[in-house]
């Protein structure tokens, strides 16, 4: 019997979900790389090595590595499973009827690994012989019949577990939209995951993992900005206070820019009191705080949001460590992620190596780092947190 329970940032981490990137980030050309969310061409090779060496890293301090592919692809081993993996990917309405019968027929007659390959790194043009339709011949060549998911990568942000129920995710971005899909296809098939009830799901308003803090058992914050909307934290504040699995969600407005399209690219928790971040949001970060009472949503504050977090975990203050050390090393390091920090344990973090002026102050303030290498697969604009969705981990 394989356990799911998540109740904190920082408890000793036992599993966690991966993605090991692969041929979807070999489709990444200039031209489509904006738009799929890549600041720059990734050398995918070397990516892989770097996230080996994530996952080595991960299991030498004794984590169960799971893998996404490897779930879709059991899962998809179930007929239920693949007619709805199917149905998902040739609902785009670019495809025309008549393609999408073509797409259709094609991607029956792939087995469970081949379609799991082809639904994560997309299907392009030349490789569907779709011969003389019209929507197929007036397609740009170089278009995208399914397209691929390099954001896969960061499984953060298309599911959260919070306690042992999973939020599948509402992903904001296009391009992002489909990830949902598959990991909600594998809580849904896979037998590892037999009889979890999802507290989210893709078809309810935007929130992305990336914004969701589990603050301490009972208290979770949420981000809104460029991809959590105000009405993705109303709605997740509903789902878990009225499904028991918290009692106060502190919604935390952040700017509406790239830099901080998630919350955790400001903020992560490296021990149970204590958070590292970005020096610039540290004091100006504000937080409503919303419970329920009698079925009613109440809303409290604006209020800082080291105060809030701080009354509502029951501390007496919540201990920040800067990123970086003068303004513009901050402002470089929380670029590259360095808050972006994943906790193994409480004061035992992963972190980019590059970032030397963020892990040094993590370190002079008693936390271990487990430095990686991240060249390449920070082109993705994500860390060691978005790069990983924990699905056990001890009470903290
Ligand atoms: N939790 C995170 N910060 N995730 C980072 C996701 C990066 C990805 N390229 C995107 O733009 O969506």
């Amino acid at each position: 019997m394989h356990e799911h329970r998540v109740t904190s940032e920082v408890g000793r981490l036992r599993t966690v979900l991966l993605h090991r990137p692969g041929a979807e980030l070999k489709r990444l050309t200039p031209r489509n790389s904006d738009k799929l969310l890549f600041d720059a061409i990734p050398w995918v090779g070397r990516a892989q090595e770097e996230h080996d060496a994530f996952a080595e890293a991960l299991r030498e301090r004794g984590v169960e590595v799971l893998y996404v592919t490897e779930l879709l692809q059991d899962a998809l081993e179930y007929e239920g499973a693949r007619e709805q993996a199917i149905a998902d990917a040739i609902v785009d309405l670019r495809l025309g009827d008549q393609l999408r019968g073509v797409v259709e027929g094609y991607l029956r007659d792939l087995d469970p690994e081949d379609l799991a390959q082809t639904l994560v790194a997309g299907l392009a043009h030349e490789e569907l012989k779709a011969g003389h339709g019209l929507v197929y011949r007036l397609m740009d060549r170089l278009d995208f019949i399914v397209d691929p998911l390099p954001g896969l990568l960061f499984t953060r942000d298309n599911s959260a577990w919070i306690g042992d129920r999973v939020a599948v995710t509402s992903l904001a971005m296009e391009a992002r939209r489909r990830e949902a899909q598959l990991t909600g296809l594998i809580y849904a098939h896979h037998p590892r995951f037999a009889g979890v009830d999802p507290v989210y799901s893709p078809a309810l308003e935007h929130l992305e993992g990336g914004d969701v803090l589990l603050l301490c058992p009972g208290v979770i914050a949420v981000g809104t900005g460029e991809r959590t909307t105000p009405a993705g934290v109303e709605r997740l504040a509903r789902q878990v206070i009225g499904a028991g699995l918290a009692h106060t969600v502190l919604a935390v407005p952040i700017a509406q820019e790239r830099a901080t399209m998630h919350l955790d690219t400001v903020c992560t928790m490296v021990d149970v009191d204590t958070v590292v971040m970005y020096p610039p949001v540290a004091h100006s970060l504000t937080a409503y705080t919303v419970t329920l009472d009698g079925g009613e949503l109440l809303v409290a504050g604006p209020r800082p949001f080291l105060e809030a977090a701080a009354d509502a975990m029951a501390l007496d203050r919540l201990k920040v460590i800067d990123t970086g050390l003068d303004p513009v090393t901050a402002e470089r390091e929380q670029w590259d992620d360095g808050n972006n920090t994943l906790a193994v344990a409480p004061r035992l973090c992963v972190a980019y190596e590059r970032n030397i002026e963020t892990n040094a102050q993590l370190e002079a303030s008693g936390i271990e780092v487990i430095r990686i290498s991240g060249s390449e697969l920070g082109t993705g604009r994500g860390g060691p947190r978005c790069m990983s969705c924990p699905i056990l981990r001890d009470a903290p």
